[in-house]
């Protein structure tokens, strides 16, 4: 059954006609280069914004010198001053693809660790129906590679505690490889959104779905970074566990405080 979002598309519409890749950058820059090039072999008639948070490695400038090298003008480079954590800087690269029309905004970390390769297979879903494709490690053909056991092991716990917490059948709504039809991120009051890494990625799928939206998993194979290094921190994780908890309880009381009512 459609989503009343759904339900408006237009007859032979195709959102992913319009795709805009954010790829937020805090010193990536060993990998840029290199997963814009796949990008562009994967997919290309994909945009790509390259949000640098002012990286000391020189990121900001690398992204430069691709998009003036691209004669497509596909890259384009939204510079900030200062790490303001990943997901103000997604929020920034929703705002600026929103206002420039494009009906598609993706997710994508710059070090590799999502296939651009298998882009298609999220894009695929939202022309098929999809509001909001998460990329699935924890789906059947879903898989990790390389990565060390105690962040598979945070990331498996976290998700089985957010399916449980907040009652979604979600398997893996931490992920950060996601494709958006435009009307999801206008619908969903963005600047009220002040999450950072896990716990924003779980903030915008709950959202998605309290607001009734279409969201589907495709499997994809996530791989750890090998250059540089992760910028998740600890208490990034505590601070998602413990807005998780605060989410799931109110929505619980919510309906309690509905059923009462009836
Ligand atoms: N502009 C900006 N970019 C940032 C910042 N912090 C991280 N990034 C960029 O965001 C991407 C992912 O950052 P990582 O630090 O490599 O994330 P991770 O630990 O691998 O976490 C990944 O998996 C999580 C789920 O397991 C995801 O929740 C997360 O979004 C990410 O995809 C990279 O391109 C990195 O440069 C920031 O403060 N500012």
């Amino acid at each position: 059954m459609p989503s009343e979002h759904t339900a408006g598309r237009s007859a032979g519409e195709v959102p992913s006609a319009r795709t805009l890749v954010i790829i937020p950058t805090y010193n990536e820059r060993e990998n840029l280069t290199l997963i814009v090039g796949r990008l562009q072999q994967a997919r290309p008639t994909a945009h790509v914004l390259v949000v640098d948070d002012g990286s000391p490695d020189g990121t900001g400038r690398i992204a430069d010198e691709l998009a003036a090298a691209d004669p497509q003008g596909r890259i384009h480079v939204m510079h900030r001053t200062e790490k303001n954590g990943l997901g103000a800087a997604y929020i920034a690269g929703f705002e600026w693809g929103l206002e420039r029309g494009y009906t598609v905004l993706v997710e994508m970390d710059a070090d590799g660790s999502h296939a651009p390769e298998q882009l298609h297979r999220l894009l695929d879903e939202v022309d098929a129906g999809a509001d909001l494709v998460l990329g699935s490690r924890y789906v059947p053909g879903g898989s990790v590679v390389n990565w060390p056991k105690r962040r598979e092991f945070l990331s498996r716990g976290g998700n089985i505690y957010s399916r449980l917490a907040l009652g979604v059948k979600i398997n893996d709504i931490t992920g950060g490889y996601r494709a958006f039809r435009r009307e999801v991120l206008e619908k969903l009051t963005l600047d009220s959104i002040e999450s950072h890494g896990y716990c924003f990625q779980v903030d915008l799928a709950w959202r998605a779905l309290q607001e009734g939206f279409v969201v589907r998993e495709v499997p994809i194979t996530f791989t750890e970074r090998t250059l540089g290094e992760s910028k998740m921190s600890g208490g990034i994780v505590s601070e998602a566990l413990l807005k998780v908890t605060r989410w799931g309880i109110g929505s619980r009381m919510a309906k309690v405080k509905a059923f009462v009512r009836r």
